[in-house]
């Protein structure tokens, strides 16, 4: 079987004349339809670089994405991104009018009761039917995450691309949002790209995880553990070591290395004269 994304020889270098620092270099991998794979390494390892590259946000310097045969060099809609942070909804549309409104981007011949009901559909999977006329300063955290799921998943992406999606939530709201991204993902088949720097979400999630360390791929791990992952078996706890020590050795000792800006600030100029 041909892989949904195919990934070679990917660079992307940030700045100008002479000033650069490389995103990531040389990255190889797959990803198979219906997979669920994380990216985990240290901060500044690239995995942003990475998934904007293949959400097609970033224009790559070397190397080249497939998605489903075709070379990826610009959004489209067979890709949903969903960020950090919890800022993502427009404060002035409901939750049903923000999901409708992504909807109305991608369905284009669907009739305002399609929508509605397209919209109802998922905004029940994720548990926010009763939430539909609210706004999204009237959502805690983790009904806001509820609410972008929602909204990634009612365009029907081919590929979803999460980038720290539950960094801002707390230890019970995070759990709870992984409970509700592995039903969906079971339910829909969807393939997803989870960035993360937590060891526990990439292992209870995903099925194979791409170790980063300094812009470069440096170990893909298959994760051996059958579904439901309890971290009191000690199967879980050796696979955590291992995951642990390959980001631990591949980072080298300490953080991770900063690598110098690409591109000089102004205003820190200004501030420092
Ligand atoms: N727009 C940019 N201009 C210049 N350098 C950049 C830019 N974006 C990222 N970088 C640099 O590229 C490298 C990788 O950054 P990236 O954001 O991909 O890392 P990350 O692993 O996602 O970090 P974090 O976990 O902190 O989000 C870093 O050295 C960063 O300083």
């Amino acid at each position: 079987m041909e892989p949904l994304i195919k990934v070679t020889g990917l660079t992307k270098i940030y700045g100008t004349s002479g000033q650069t620092v490389a995103g990531i270099k040389d990255v190889n991998f797959d990803v198979m339809e219906g997979e669920l794979v994380s990216v985990i390494g240290r901060s500044g390892c690239g995995k942003t670089t990475l998934l904007r590259c293949i959400a097609g946000f970033e224009k790559y310097d070397g190397g080249e994405i497939f998605l489903d045969g075709k070379r990826v060099c610009s959004p489209g809609p067979d890709r949903f991104m969903v960020f950090q942070g919890l800022d993502q909804l427009f404060p002035w549309l409901t939750v049903r009018g923000n999901v409708i409104f992504a909807m109305k981007t991608v369905h284009k011949g669907m009739t305002p009761k399609e929508l509605r009901e397209r919209a109802g559909y998922y905004l029940e999977l994720v548990g926010l039917s009763g939430w539909a006329d609210c706004y999204p300063y009237q959502l805690s955290g983790g009904m806001k995450q509820r609410a972008f799921l929602a909204r990634a998943l009612s365009v029907n992406p081919r590929v979803l691309l999460m980038d720290e999606p539950f960094g801002s939530l707390d230890a019970f709201g995070r759990r709870a949002m992984q409970e509700l991204l592995l039903k969906l993902w079971e339910k829909t088949g969807v393939t997803i790209v989870f960035v993360t720097h937590d060891i526990d979400e990439c292992i209870k999630l995903s099925d194979r995880i791409l170790v980063f360390a300094s812009g470069s791929l440096k170990a893909i791990l298959a994760n051996p553990l059958p579904r439901p992952r309890q971290c009191e078996d000690a199967g879980y706890r050796n696979f955590f070591a291992e995951v642990s020590r390959m980001i631990g050795e591949e980072a080298g000792a300490g953080e991770e290395p900063v690598r110098e800006p690409a591109v000089r600030l102004k205003w820190a100029d200004a501030t420092l004269r």
